[in-house]
C-alpha cells in the first residue's frame, strides 16, 4: 500500500489575537504521496499558501498534527524545524528568491553549502541540476540575465539541491507565459513520476490543472472537494479521500 510522506490531521490555523483573531484553515486532513503532482487550489484567500506553508513546515499550525515521514512535527524548536525542512523539502517560491549577484550555479550552490557539500563536489552537483532543468547553457549567467523560465528553472535546480523527498511550489506559472508555464509543469511531473518524488503546488492557474494526479480544493479554510485523476486510481473519487 501507497505510505504517504506528510500527513496532516486536523489543521486548524488562526492568525492575530484577541480583536484581530483569523481562523483561515479549519480542521484540514490530507495526506501527501510520493509519485504524485498534488494541487491546491481555490479562490484567493481561501488558505492555500497557509496550508502549503504549514504542510512544508515553515509555519505551525495553531492546532492539528503535522506528521513527517512517520514522526510529528509539533514539538520541534526552530532550528529542529530548519534542519527537517533542509532534508525533507525543497521549495519553490513565485518571486524565485535568487540571489542577484551569484550566477545560476552559485544560487544552486548556497544550499549545498548551508549541507555542508565541499565547493568542488557542490559545482559539480550544481551544473548537473541545472543540465537536469534544461539550463546546461547557463550555468555562468545572472538572474537579470535571464528569462522568468530560466530563472523559474534555477529556483527548481536550487530546491532539488538537498534532494528533497517533497517538492512545494506555490503559483509556479503565475509569472510564466503559456508556453513556458506548460514545460515548467512537465518538468514538475518528471520529478514527480520518474524521481519519485512529491509534488505540492498551490496555483490557480487552470491552465496547469491537467497536470495534477490529485487536486484539493479549498474554500474558507475547508477542504470543499478533492478528485483524485491519477491513472492507475480505480475511479474518479470525489470528497472522499484524504
Ligand atoms: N501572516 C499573516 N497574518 C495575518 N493574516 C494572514 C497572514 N497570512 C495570510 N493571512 C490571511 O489568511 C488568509 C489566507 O491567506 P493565504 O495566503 O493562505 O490564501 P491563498 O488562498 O493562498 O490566497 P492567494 O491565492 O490570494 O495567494 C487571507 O485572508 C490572508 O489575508
Amino acid at each position: 500500500m501507497k505510505q504517504p510522506v506528510v500527513i496532516a490531521s486536523n489543521i486548524t490555523h488562526t492568525f492575530g489575537s484577541s480583536t484581530t483573531r483569523f481562523t483561515v484553515l479549519r480542521e484540514i486532513d490530507l495526506k501527501i504521496y510520493t509519485n504524485e503532482v498534488l494541487m491546491l487550489v481555490g479562490p484567493s484567500g481561501s488558505g492555500k499558501t497557509t496550508l502549503l506553508n504549514i504542510l512544508g513546515c515553515l509555519l505551525k499550525p495553531t492546532a492539528g498534527i503535522i506528521d513527517l515521514r512517520g514522526k510529528t512535527t509539533q514539538s520541534l524548536n526552530e532550528e529542529q524545524l530548519a534542519s527537517l525542512r533542509l532534508q525533507h523539502f525543497g521549495f519553490v517560491f513565485q518571486a524565485y528568491n535568487l540571489f542577484p549577484v551569484l550566477t545560476a550555479t552559485e544560487n544552486v550552490m548556497v544550499t549545498l553549502d548551508l549541507l555542508g557539500v565541499k565547493r568542488r563536489a557542490a559545482q559539480e552537483r550544481a551544473h548537473e541540476l541545472l543540465k537536469l532543468v534544461g539550463l546546461g547553457h547557463r550555468l555562468d549567467s545572472y538572474p537579470a540575465q535571464l528569462s522568468s523560465g530560466q530563472k523559474q528553472r534555477v529556483a527548481i535546480a536550487r530546491a532539488l539541491a538537498s534532494d528533497p523527498p517533497i517538492l512545494m511550489a506555490d503559483e509556479p506559472t503565475a509569472a510564466l507565459d503559456a508556453e513556458t508555464g506548460l514545460k515548467a509543469m512537465e518538468l514538475f511531473c518528471m520529478l514527480a513520476h520518474h524521481q519519485h518524488r512529491a509534488v505540492v503546488i498551490v496555483t490557480h492557474d487552470p491552465r496547469i490543472f491537467p497536470f495534477a494526479d490529485r487536486v484539493v480544493h479549498l474554500e474558507d479554510g475547508r477542504i470543499v472537494e478533492r478528485s483524485s485523476i491519477l491513472p492507475d486510481s480505480q475511479s474518479l473519487t470525489m470528497g472522499h479521500s484524504s
